[in-house]
């Protein structure tokens, strides 16, 4: 065997954080339109009032109408049309961006370590690609709308000042005591949406935990005690977003007694500017008209602060998450691939240790055993004894705490972990199959793709032919909702899978526990096909599998009590004596 490697791993870097203001700068033409025709539909709106002014003055001095009128029709349609188009250049850059973000947490998500996905919660994690990921696709129409009601507002107070600076003035000063009130409450939104979204998580896991379990809910008739949890969760989001509601429901409340305020001082001081001869009727109108377009783009910059803090508060969320260290090491899309060393055991165990996260007694405990290159191996013993997470191991799900595991001569650190995976195939004890056609299923983990011909022996091997032919589409039907298989058919679709892919090592996890008797003997025919040229790797409760292994590691408390053959450890073994003999139903199993 080649000797073992000093290897130092570190975790693999996480993808670039959420940076809005790199997201913005992708589509750089489209959002530069975007800016001109906010720009364009600013200033129509802006040359209304001096347009009013115009046609007031024409009025009074008897003169034609319609030239004024012609130009503020024109300004109000090229404004709108310009806001129209604008608005939809913004939703398409904010809608690249959600893509972006979702395509990527999810791309990142399923590139997590098993124990972490498992801490977090598939539904936690769900939530944020779907309600955090669209919090922040609205954050580009705020932060575009931000700088634009701002320049509108600013554009609106120069024209303002040029018509009368005293009335500006009173109008500033009431705007700003509303904009530093506007600020105070949304400063604690921010820390609000946090909660509210991490309340959205918490509803998302536990729902889609008990509809994964609707079964044993139906069966335990436990609708109710999910009921009252559900509940709970939903309470706490109700409690949460009802803090944010009230924060909310402040702003137009503080805005509408801003702007009231800042009328009614323009009123007073301009009524008594015309009395003393001041200002002119005309330019109060225009005033007054300003005045009210600066409405809509202070309410624009007051809730855009609100749905700006929604979005932040949603990337930190996103950025949390993109944080986590994937499972694949930092080289591995360089790291040379490891040729096997010929003669060397598929897998050896060096005093490996491992405890699950939040377990104080370690799963395994320093186990040290060897698996041949071919043959069948059985690991067997007492519920618990660590057998499963032995496999784990095996097929770096998890990884080590103290010790070493080699795979076919190599420190299995030293391999990549889509090289290293690429030799093995894993029948897990669920006999997963994706939401995809019978086909696809049957393909996945294989290098190339397979001929009908193929297929069709493989599905023949594991006694499936005839069930796939009776789907709808046969091979094409989509299984998973209303096409589905029974337990041992994904048992043995799971079998055809491992067939195809000639893996040099193939795991499975209590693979015969949903077979009848026919189909434990064609497993048997099958398993022997591929111990011919593999290391089979047989997690196994049935003596039938057991007897029949050319090898067998005999397992209790996380630790490997003795490995030989069949016959060598009946005669040796005494706990594995007793296993034996509780299958046969002689004697109890007495370990613990
Ligand atoms: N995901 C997990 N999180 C926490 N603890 C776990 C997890 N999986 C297994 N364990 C614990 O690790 C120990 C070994 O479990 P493992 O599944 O490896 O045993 P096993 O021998 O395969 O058992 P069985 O024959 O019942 O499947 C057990 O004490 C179990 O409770």
């Amino acid at each position: 065997m080649a000797a073992q490697p000093a290897v130092t791993v570190a975790a693999a870097p996480a993808p670039p954080q959420v940076r809005l203001r790199r997201e913005l700068a992708v589509q750089p033409v489209r959002l530069a339109a975007a800016l001109l025709l906010a720009v364009v539909a600013t200033l129509a709106a802006l040359a209304l009032p001096l347009l009013v002014r115009r046609i007031v003055g024409d009025f009074s001095a008897h003169r034609s109408l319609a030239p004024g009128l012609l130009l503020m029709a024109a300004a109000a349609v090229v404004g709108a049309a310009a806001q129209a188009l604008s608005g939809f250049q913004l939703a398409r850059v904010g809608e690249g961006m959600t893509y972006r973000l979702r395509t990527t947490v999810m791309a990142h998500a399923l590139r997590l370590p098993l124990p972490v996905v498992r801490a977090r919660g598939t539904g936690e994690l769900a939530a944020r690609v779907t309600s955090d990921a669209q919090l922040l696709g609205q954050v580009v129409e705020v932060a575009m709308q931000l700088p634009l009601a701002a320049f509108g507002v600013l554009a609106t107070l120069a024209v303002m000042v040029w018509i009368d600076w005293v009335l500006t003035a009173v109008t500033v000063a009431a705007l700003a005591a509303l904009t530093a009130l506007v600020l105070l409450i949304t400063r604690r939104m921010r820390a609000n949406v946090t909660g509210r979204q991490d309340a959205v998580g918490r509803i998302a896991q536990r729902f889609t935990a008990n509809l994964e379990a609707l079964t044993t809910i139906k069966a335990c008739r436990a609708e109710p005690l999910a009921d009252r949890v559900l509940e709970q969760d939903a309470e706490q989001l109700r409690v949460v977003s009802l803090t944010g509601a009230r924060l909310g429901a402040l702003v137009p409340a503080a805005l509408t007694l801003g702007n009231q305020f800042a009328m009614i001082a323009v009123i007073l001081t301009g009524g008594a500017r015309m009395a003393a001869g001041h200002l002119q009727v005309a330019e109060f109108a225009a005033f007054l008209l300003y005045l009210l377009q600066t409405v809509p783009s202070v309410n624009t910059l007051a809730t855009g602060f609100g749905r700006l803090q929604a979005g932040l508060a949603a990337r930190d969320r996103c950025n949390e998450l993109l944080a986590l260290p994937q499972e694949a090491d930092p080289d591995d899309e360089v790291r040379p691939t490891p040729v096997p060393v010929p003669g060397a055991p598929a897998v050896v165990f060096r005093g490996v240790s491992y405890t699950h996260t939040g377990t104080g007694r370690p799963a395994l405990d320093s186990a040290s055993f060897s698996i041949p290159r071919t043959g069948l191996t059985a690991v067997v013993g007492p519920s618990g004894a660590g057998k499963s997470t032995a496999l784990s191991l095996v097929g770096r799900f998890v990884r080590p705490g103290a010790g070493s595991v080699s795979i076919l001569g190599h420190d299995i650190r030293t391999w990549p972990l889509g090289s290293l995976r690429a030799r093995m195939a894993y029948v897990d004890q669920e006999f997963t199959l994706l939401e995809a056609s019978a086909r696809d299923n049957l393909q996945l983990g294989r290098s190339g793709t397979a001929g009908d011909g193929e297929l069709a022996r493989a599905l023949t091997s594991v006694g499936l032919a005839q069930d796939v032919d009776r789907l709808p589409h046969g091979l094409d039907t989509v299984l998973g909702r209303e096409f589905d298989l029974s337990g041992g058919q994904r048992q043995r679709m799971a079998l055809a899978r491992a067939l195809l892919t000639g893996a040099d090592i193939v795991l499975l996890d209590e693979p015969t526990s949903q077979l009848d008797g026919l189909n434990e003997l064609r497993f048997r025919e099958i398993v022997d096909q591929l111990a011919r040229h593999s290391a089979v790797v047989v997690v196994a409760h049935r003596l039938s599998t057991v007897q029949h292994a050319d090898h067998v590691i005999m397992m209790n408390r996380g630790a490997v009590v003795d490995a030989a053959d069949h016959p060598t450890l009946l005669a040796r073994c005494a706990p594995y004596r007793e296993l034996v003999a509780a299958q046969t139903g002689q004697v109890p199993v007495r370990y613990e």
